[in-house]
């Protein structure tokens, strides 16, 4: 888990923000329309449009090619041909499924400490918005173990496997595709030891739960954001996360049965000099509940993060080189301003 779990813990200091309990809601609380602040209400500009991010197979001799181009244009890509087990991901759903499907009261009981990383609760990000988020979250770093016996005392252990093989997985998924990455930045992944013996890095598995909404064009799933991560890669058999994409406006990612959805996050931004870009999304929500499954990866907290100089990323840095525990505590009080706030 690592210095992830730092993040927006000083936000969350002074308020405990408590999910609704959405089955007994019919109509739209004033508390969550975010209608009047126009230009980021969730259905401006909602469109699948005429372009949308790349889908590409780890099994194409090119996609290493193309994997690059991707995080140049869009920030993000969907992957097929990555080797996670189909079964595995079904899992994934239908356990997140069962966590959400439980009663409100049960599902407090595994609520997230103020200024806790782990557990039941709103976005983390909730406390820099003042409308509250169609959202339910749970936030698993490490073993999931201790939160998930408060929700099932005995019957915790099929959903306890899921969750760790599924982190393996995705743990070992993240580090090949940094490879094929660093790589194109001239860096050199047998001398990075956090990466050599896949110690150390920083890593967050958060499922989502976007309940149906009695009145969605008003509404929004998650706000937009960036990632606090190097790569973040996402699950979800329904669509529902919009990417910003400069000149085409919000974008709908069309769902595609099995392939994952990957993002670059804050620190490849930061490394790559501001040429990968990391991307800003939101999510939108329908009448009927969506799941989704996102993991995070960073580099350990004590590493210092600085833009590569090279032909191809510039010879002059962007960035102020910063550490990832220091980076992380910026995002956690400042929020959208921390890239701005280490531009040279
Ligand atoms: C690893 C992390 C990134 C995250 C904060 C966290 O510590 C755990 C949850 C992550 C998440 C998921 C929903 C959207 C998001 C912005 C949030 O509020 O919590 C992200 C955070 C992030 O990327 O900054
Ligand atoms: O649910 C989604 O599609 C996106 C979730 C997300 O952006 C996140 O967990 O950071
Ligand atoms: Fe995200």
């Amino acid at each position: 888990m690592g210095a992830l779990a730092e993040a927006y813990k000083h936000s969350l200091l002074d308020k405990q923000l408590i999910p609704l309990d959405y089955g007994s809601v019919r109509t739209l609380p004033e508390s969550h329309i975010w209608l009047d602040q126009s230009d980021e209400s969730p259905y401006v500009a909602h469109s699948t449009g005429p372009i949308s991010p790349p889908v590409i197979n780890l099994m194409d001799p090119d996609a290493p090619r193309l994997i690059i181009q991707a995080c140049e244009t869009w920030g993000v890509f969907q992957l097929t041909g990555h080797g996670i087990p189909t079964k595995l991901m079904e899992d994934v759903e239908s356990e997140a499924e069962k966590l959400f499907g439980l009663p409100v009261d049960q599902k407090l009981k595994a609520l997230r400490s103020p200024g806790g990383g782990a557990g039941y609760g709103l976005p983390h990000i909730s406390p820099f918005f003042n409308k509250h988020m169609w959202h339910e979250g749970f936030t698993i770093m490490g073993s999931p173990i201790y939160h998930t016996r408060q929700l099932w005392p005995q019957a915790y252990q099929g959903f306890c496997e899921t969750m760790v093989d599924y982190q393996n997985q995705l743990k070992a998924l993240t580090e090949q595709l940094i490879r094929i990455i660093f790589k194109s930045l001239n860096i050199n992944s047998e001398e990075v030891d956090w990466l050599k013996d896949s110690q150390g890095s920083s890593t967050a598995l958060q499922l989502n739960s976007y309940p149906a909404c009695p009145d969605p064009t008003r509404a929004m799933g998650l706000a937009p954001h960036t990632d606090t991560s190097l790569i973040t890669i996402l699950q979800s058999k329904t669509s529902g996360l919009q990417v910003f994409k400069e000149g085409a406006g919000w974008t709908l990612v069309q769902s595609i049965p099995g392939a994952v959805i990957v993002n670059v996050g804050d620190f490849l931004h930061i490394l790559s000099n501001g040429v990968f870009t990391t991307v800003r999304h939101r999510v939108v929500v329908t009448h009927i509940q969506r799941f989704s499954a996102a993991h995070f990866y960073a580099p350990p907290g004590d590493v210092i993060v600085s833009p590569v100089m090279s032909k191809d990323f510039g010879e002059v840095p962007r960035y102020r080189s910063v550490s990832v525990k220091g980076y992380v505590e910026t995002k956690g009080k400042h929020f959208e301003k921390a890239l701005s706030l280490i531009k040279k």
